[in-house]
């Protein structure tokens, strides 16, 4: 008997283990083993085929055996192996990365040893070899001892549990060090030490469903109703529409059918309030997934979901797509538009949208995209009729969307109206607004304090030495950073290019904002929310409670701000430099800008009355504004629709971005230019390069890009096939042998 396993590394290949006897009737697909491989290394393995024989070209090598079972019950479940294969043909990534991404650390360690490391808790139980009836005695007249048993016993009894936390008991009325101990010595009482779990499974839930207005309730019985016929639903529905409450009526549904919910979320930011709202009404059924997790708790969310009594309900970020669900019945898919769902780095570079609803189509389950401004892509396959399409177009408690108006900053600047990075109605705005005791949100898309040092003399900026980028300097820090490889620096005194002192700092990221801010209303805490403060375990928490708690009034962030978070009491949201969004050199950056402005919008004015939204551009005439100010998504969709179309870009064609990545220059260059060669004989003229990426230098490596604009009735077998034999002809040429190349599938 032989069994094909895949291994946790870079490999694309299945590997052949013979299976000893002793294993032979407990090891199945989805089986996790060790494997020797290698130079006596051992790694862990998952089974994925077993065979009574191997084929001809194994005949003559030396095949291994594998070294031991792990679990008989399979790690992995059929549904996973289908959506990992899937994973790996469409995003065309090895099963080693893919198993990688899928599975906790601690549950593939390299060495024999498990990882996992359990937690532990002393707990006090009464001996239960010891007759009840003798054990007063056994006390005798010692009163401490005599009143701390009984006290005890009654918990015990009260809660019908067999043991107390030592903790507890040194927290009880009648505690005393001596008598515990002298308990133990004689033998009444016991201390052990018990496994306990991470998670917290005795939540009560603390309120009911809202009931649903008229118009949600149309929207859930739409939804129903689609899902009747399709498998996907988008729920294209205005900021504070209430799709929330409505995705925890269709959870309840899905419950009451014993099935269990996905709830899938783009940024760790949403899964915070999220947690609150899906707690109050699920309790316990509720497991969260996410990175900042550890990976003994992300272990033992994975063996609980494998367990008699799984998670009715997970909600977490892009990797929950892999856990083990079993009788999963609906995927919610919150703030569908969002790209933070793609994987960048490593590899598999998989979408957790387009995977998800994978998933959800080999469970046989239900699928639901929510957005206020759903991806063209996705609003597209509505108009196709591959997916359905529910809309909801007010808010929850009919308040009027919020007022949006777009201030001029170029005029504002000439006329030397703009006295710091707010413009004077914005200030204005924001004033009236703290007097009455409502808060202020304001976004810029820029982290860091200067996101450009140069001298005023010779031009010279400070630049990565890695990395082809200049460097952003961090006030707090007195550091310059490079954004993409977190290499730090110090800022000179002087221009090393001329001796210059005057080094300008130019373009404000939210560090500046933050401190502007901070003179110019000197009577209000602000906060500030970016990649920088976010770091911390509970970071994400403390800075959306302090801010839901009013203890601080105004605050800052990068987009990680911008969509689904509810506070009630917001009354001015202002975008500070909009254009940079718009101008980003991207077939999406319209899009993008859009979204996220009209996200950012939509944290105004939410609870109580109308808010309002300041736009700063220093090129207002730019055609988004105007569906901006109109809240017009469906005509900002066809313009954009219509741009697509003409230059081929999805949803009309699909992209694949292949890196060749290299430490020598001209070697990626005559690399790139044969793998174009060979790929240009399948795909021709959809072959577009090699080219220079935006940045093409990070890290000591050198960059380039092919990108293939695949037509749409490309059938994506014959497209792989192509491109893993170009790839091997490609590496058997001996100069290229060892240049990397990186595919990514559906770029965003
Ligand atoms: N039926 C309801 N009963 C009581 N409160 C409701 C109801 N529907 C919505 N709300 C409240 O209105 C606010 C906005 O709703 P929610 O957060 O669900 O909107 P949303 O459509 O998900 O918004 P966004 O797209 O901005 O994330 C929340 O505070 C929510 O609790
Ligand atoms: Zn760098």
């Amino acid at each position: 008997m032989f069994a094909d396993v895949i291994l946790p590394l870079p490999l694309s290949d299945l590997y052949t283990y013979a299976v000893p006897a002793e294993m032979r009737n407990k090891i199945a697909r989805g089986s996790r083993v060790i494997v020797p491989f290698g130079n006596k290394r051992y790694y862990t393995a998952i089974i994925y085929k077993i065979e009574d024989t191997i084929s001809k070209e194994l005949k003559d090598i030396d095949i291994k055996e594998i070294h031991s079972l792990l679990n008989s019950q399979p790690l992995v479940n059929e549904q996973q192996l289908n959506l990992w294969e899937w994973i790996s043909f469409y995003y065309l990534s090895p099963l080693g990365d893919v198993f990688n991404a899928a599975v906790p650390s601690s549950m593939k360690s390299e060495n024999l040893k498990s990882r996992f490391t359990p937690r532990t808790e002393t707990v006090i139980k009464i001996n239960p070899d010891m007759n009840p009836n003798i054990i007063r005695e056994i006390i005798g007249k010692a009163q401490k001892q005599q009143s701390l048993y009984s006290q005890i016993e009654n918990i015990l009894i009260e809660r019908k549990s067999e043991y107390i936390s030592r903790k507890e008991v040194s927290e009880l009325e009648c505690h005393s060090t001596s008598a515990l101990k002298s308990l133990i010595v004689k033998g009444v009482l016991q201390s052990v030490t018990i496994e306990t779990s991470r998670l917290n499974t005795d939540l009560k839930p603390t309120r009911n469903l809202f009931p649903l207005n008229e118009v949600q309730q149309r929207a859930y019985k739409e939804i129903k109703n689609c899902l009747e016929f399709k498998q996907t639903c988008l729920l294209h529905g205005v900021t504070s529409s209430g799709k929330t409450e409505i995705y925890m009526h269709l959870i309840q549904d899905a419950l009451s059918m014993g099935k269990q919910t996905l709830y899938l979320v783009p940024e760790i930011a949403l899964t915070t309030q999220l947690t609150q709202r899906l707690q109050a009404v699920f309790g316990s059924k509720i497991g969260i997934y996410h990175s900042r997790i550890n990976d003994n708790e992300r272990a033992e969310i994975w063996s609980k979901m494998m367990s008699e009594d799984p998670f009715e309900i997970i909600l977490g970020v892009r990797s929950s797509i892999f856990l083990p669900f079993n009788k999963l019945g609906l995927v919610i898919i919150d703030e569908e538009h969002e790209i933070s769902f793609k994987q960048q780095d490593p590899s598999p570079r998989y979408h957790a949208r387009d995977t998800a609803i994978m998933l959800a189509h080999l469970c046989n389950a239900k699928t639901i995209l929510g957005s206020a401004t759903p991806s063209l892509e996705s609003f597209y396959n509505t108009k196709t009729g591959k997916y359905g399409l529910v809309t909801l177009q007010e808010r929850y408690r009919n308040i009027m969307m919020p007022e949006i108006q777009i201030v001029n900053t170029f005029e504002l600047r000439k006329r030397k109206k703009m006295k710091s990075v707010l413009a004077p109605l914005l200030i204005d705005q924001m004033n009236q607004s703290l007097e009455n005791g409502e808060q202020v949100i304001l976004f810029r898309n820029r982290r860091g304090f200067a996101s450009l040092v140069e001298c005023e003399q010779c031009a010279w900026t400070p630049k990565c030495k890695r990395c082809d980028v200049s460097l952003t300097y961090h006030k707090k820090r007195d550091r310059l950073i490079c954004h993409y490889c977190n290499a730090t620096y110090t800022l000179p005194a002087k221009c090393p290019s001329c001796n210059s002192e005057n080094l300008k700092k130019l373009g404000q990221g939210t560090e500046q904002l933050e401190e502007e801010v901070e003179s110019l209303f000197p009577d209000y805490f602000v906060g500030r929310m970016d990649l920088d403060t976010t770091r911390g375990k509970d970071a994400y928490e403390k800075i959306i409670d302090d801010f839901q708690s009013k203890r601080v009034q105004i605050l800052i962030g990068t987009q990680m701000l911008s969509k689904g978070l509810d506070f009630e009491n917001v009354g001015v949201v202002g975008v500070i430099s909009a254009d940079s969004l718009l101008n980003f050199p991207d077939f999406r950056s319209h899009e993008r800008g859009f979204q996220l402005m009209m996200q950012a919008a939509g944290r105004a004015g939410r609870k109580n009355k109308q808010g309002k939204v300041i736009i700063q551009s220093a090129d207002p005439l730019q055609p988004v504004y105007d569906y901006i100010l109109n809240y017009d998504y469906e005509g900002f969709f066809n313009s954009q629709m219509a741009e697509r179309k003409m230059f081929n870009y999805p949803p009309f064609s699909r992209l694949i971005s292949i890196i060749i990545k290299d430490k020598i220059e001209h070697k990626v260059e005559a690399a790139a230019g044969y793998l174009a060669e060979l790929l240009r004989i399948t795909f021709g003229e959809m072959i577009q390069g090699p080219g220079k990426p935006i940045v093409s230098y990070i890290q000591s490596y050198h960059f380039r890009e092919i990108l293939i604009k695949l037509d749409n009735n490309f059938s994506l077998k014959k497209t792989r096939e192509a491109i893993k034999s170009a790839e091997s002809k490609f590496h058997s040429k001996r100069e290229f042998k060892y240049i990397t190349i990186q595919y990514d599938v559906d770029r965003v």
